[in-house]
């Protein structure tokens, strides 16, 4: 049982004053991080988040400037979760990173590992998804893959992927892949694990808007309560957490952050 062990390591919080300069920024960690992965090992894992936050990062990533500084051939695209809905449907994580990035950029198919969440059971999609997973990386019982960045979104209730409070996905230790159903949305969902996801390199949170303010204050500041704010579960024991925010998102955080430049 692998014991979650909480990173010494303070999260990194880079505040922006506007989105575009946060877009900027996330964009240029994302092909350092494509280059470096591809320079060591000749690939770049990456698993992408769901919401609204990313897509101006996808969008960016796709324009000419972008998208032809990675060797796309060389990237695989993972989900960190989906909504239990055909890749078509409008509330799909994986159509709005098609729309926004997929069909803009020459990435080969069988590159891009998507949730198969048009299956109607659920623990069946997160069946599936865990053996794609074990199988890309070859990995032996008990092992878990290692990501070389996966990216965050934070809801203002506090979770992360499909992390939501309450529920048992939080405290699941073993498994690489659950379908939680979740009470407040009424429908479940398919999601990484926190194992996974704190086994990545490097790990970024998107953050940006007053509605989530208070609950980034809790998350970052406050006590430990997982159950209530499931993206404290994010602590990677060797990976580093960069959280990237803006200005209004930061606005009730005391720790001294840097306003980074525009
Ligand atoms: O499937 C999803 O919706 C995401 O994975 C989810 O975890 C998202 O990141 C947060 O809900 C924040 O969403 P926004 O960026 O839209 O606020």
């Amino acid at each position: 049982m692998q014991k979650l062990i909480r990173s010494q390591m303070k999260p990194e919080i880079q505040v922006f004053a506007k989105l575009e300069a946060l877009t900027h920024a996330a964009a240029t960690e994302f092909v350092q991080k494509a280059q470096q992965a591809i320079q060591a090992r000749g690939r770049f894992t990456v698993v992408l988040s769901g919401g609204s936050t990313p897509k101006s990062l996808y969008a960016l990533l796709a324009t000419q400037l972008w998208r032809d500084q990675i060797s796309w051939n060389q990237v695989h695209l993972f989900w960190g979760d989906e909504r239990h809905v055909p890749p078509n449907d409008s509330s799909s994580n994986f159509r709005m990173a098609q729309e926004q990035l997929l069909f803009q950029v020459p990435i080969p198919q069988e590159n891009v590992h998507r949730i198969k969440a048009e299956n109607s059971d659920a623990q069946a999609v997160a069946a599936e998804y865990e053996r794609d997973l074990k199988q890309f990386f070859q990995l032996g019982e008990h092992e878990f893959p290692r990501f070389d960045l996966v990216l965050l979104g934070m809801g203002a209730n506090g979770h992360t992927a499909s992390l939501f409070p309450g529920t048992a996905a939080v405290h699941e230790q073993t498994r690489l892949v659950v379908a939680p159903w979740v009470e407040e949305l009424n429908s479940d969902r398919i999601t990484l694990t926190p194992p996974v996801i704190n086994n990545a390199n490097t790990i970024i949170f998107f953050v940006t808007g007053v509605e989530k303010a208070a609950t980034l204050k809790a998350v970052l500041e406050g006590q430990h309560q997982l159950d209530r704010l499931p993206a404290q579960i994010i602590h990677p024991a060797q990976g580093n957490v960069i959280w990237m925010v803006d200005q209004m998102a930061a606005r009730l955080l005391s720790t001294a952050v840097s306003l980074t430049p525009d």
